[in-house]
């Protein structure tokens, strides 16, 4: 049985889906403070609580015979995080170490970490590779940057081995619908611009248009969220078939594109053009991200299936649509 944390969320359901979908069992625990109940996969256990509850994690752990984690929960907004630094070094960082902590001390062997791209800072570089240093330039990457840290500590103890996942610009939904992105305030550019489509609002603001990138806009390695979950499912895998080593990815497709030239997708996509406002930059915005993605693929053998723009933002707006039309 595998424990997921955050599996009420975007990313974490559509892992779940994914292990779910080859035969794994799945433990979701979620304290439900942005993830939504009814977004857990039908066939998956669930508990509702803290992942940094220590006893509950290690009651979970012992219960249910867990042998691999995959932390997903934490907060997720880089401008939210400037604003609230304190809030995200609690979650990302203490109650991230609390849960590893936990989980390690209960018996589990192999630990997968959800990070981000935005722990290489503001190199401007066309591509970023793992072999960079973390250089963070805002509290949301700076959390993630420190648990990085922690976990290769903790991995160089012996006590389990880790994969930390870098991930870029998640984005989509699940093709066949059964799971998407669910915000109460969106704040990622893709699920904003299908907010626009279904209705829900009536422009898109462009924040920043001076950033040094070919359209001033910013760049960002968008990836869809299916072949995201896919490469938990090859690193859980190379965790357990070589204990002894940990391993750290970039999971994104090796290609970036600029915020108008995804609203440009999302105008192909509906024929039409929708408003975009000017605003400025947000706080902790970075110019550009994009992956060096040849160490996954050389090391896992993961290879993307939906690399494709318009069919990220098809797929985001079939979702946004679906919530629409249940709303
Ligand atoms: N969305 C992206 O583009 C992106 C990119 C890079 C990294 N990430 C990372 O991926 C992970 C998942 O992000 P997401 O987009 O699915 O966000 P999300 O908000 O949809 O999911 C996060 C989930 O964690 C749960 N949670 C939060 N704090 C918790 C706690 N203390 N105990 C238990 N559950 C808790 C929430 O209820 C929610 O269900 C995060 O760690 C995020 O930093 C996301
Ligand atoms: O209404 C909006 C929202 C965003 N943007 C721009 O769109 C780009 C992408 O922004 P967003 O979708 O918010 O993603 P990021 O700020 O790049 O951060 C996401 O991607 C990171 C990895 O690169 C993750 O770590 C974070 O959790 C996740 O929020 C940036 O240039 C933003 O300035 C707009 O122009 N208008």
């Amino acid at each position: 049985m595998i424990l997921l944390t955050g599996g009420a969320g975007y990313i974490g359901s559509h892992i779940t889906l994914a292990l779910l979908d080859r035969g794994d069992d799945v433990l979701v625990l979620d304290n439900l403070s942005t993830g939504n109940r009814w977004l857990v996969p039908e066939g998956a256990k669930f508990v509702e609580g803290d992942c940094g509850d220590t006893a509950l994690v290690e009651a979970l752990v012992a219960e249910h015979g867990i042998t691999a984690a995959i932390h997903c929960a934490g907060v997720i907004s880089v401008p939210e995080s400037v604003e609230k630094p304190l809030l995200y070094y609690d979650i990302n960082v203490g109650r991230a170490v609390r849960f590893f902590a936990a989980a390690t001390a209960a018996g589990v062997r192999h630990l997968l970490f959800s990070s981000t791209a935005t722990v290489y800072g503001a190199l401007d570089l066309d591509m970023l590779s793992e072999s960079l240093p973390m250089a963070p330039v805002n509290p949301y990457a700076a959390s993630k940057a420190m648990t990085e840290r922690a976990l290769a500590d903790l991995a160089a103890t012996g006590a389990a081995n880790v994969a930390v996942l870098r991930y870029f610009n998640v984005a989509g939904a699940d093709p066949a619908g059964r799971s998407g992105q669910v915000s109460k305030q969106a704040t990622h550019l893709i699920k904003i611009a299908a907010e626009v489509v279904t209705g829900k609002r009536d422009h898109i603001s462009v924040t920043g248009n001076d950033f040094a990138t070919p359209d001033g806009t910013g760049v960002r390695d968008y990836i869809h969220i299916t072949d995201l979950a896919a490469a938990h499912l090859v690193a859980l895998d190379a965790l357990v078939a070589d204990p002894a080593e940990s391993l750290t990815f970039n999971v994104g497709y090796g290609h970036g594109a600029s915020v108008l030239e995804v609203l440009d997708a999302v105008d192909r996509f509906t024929n039409s053009r929708m408003r975009r406002v000017p605003a400025p930059r947000r706080p902790g915005d970075v110019a550009r991200l994009v992956a060096d993605t040849s160490a996954i693929r050389a090391r896992l053998g993961w290879e993307p299936k939906l690399d494709d723009l318009d069919r990220i933002v098809a797929d985001a707006i079939a979702w946004e649509r679906k919530l629409a039309a249940r709303a």
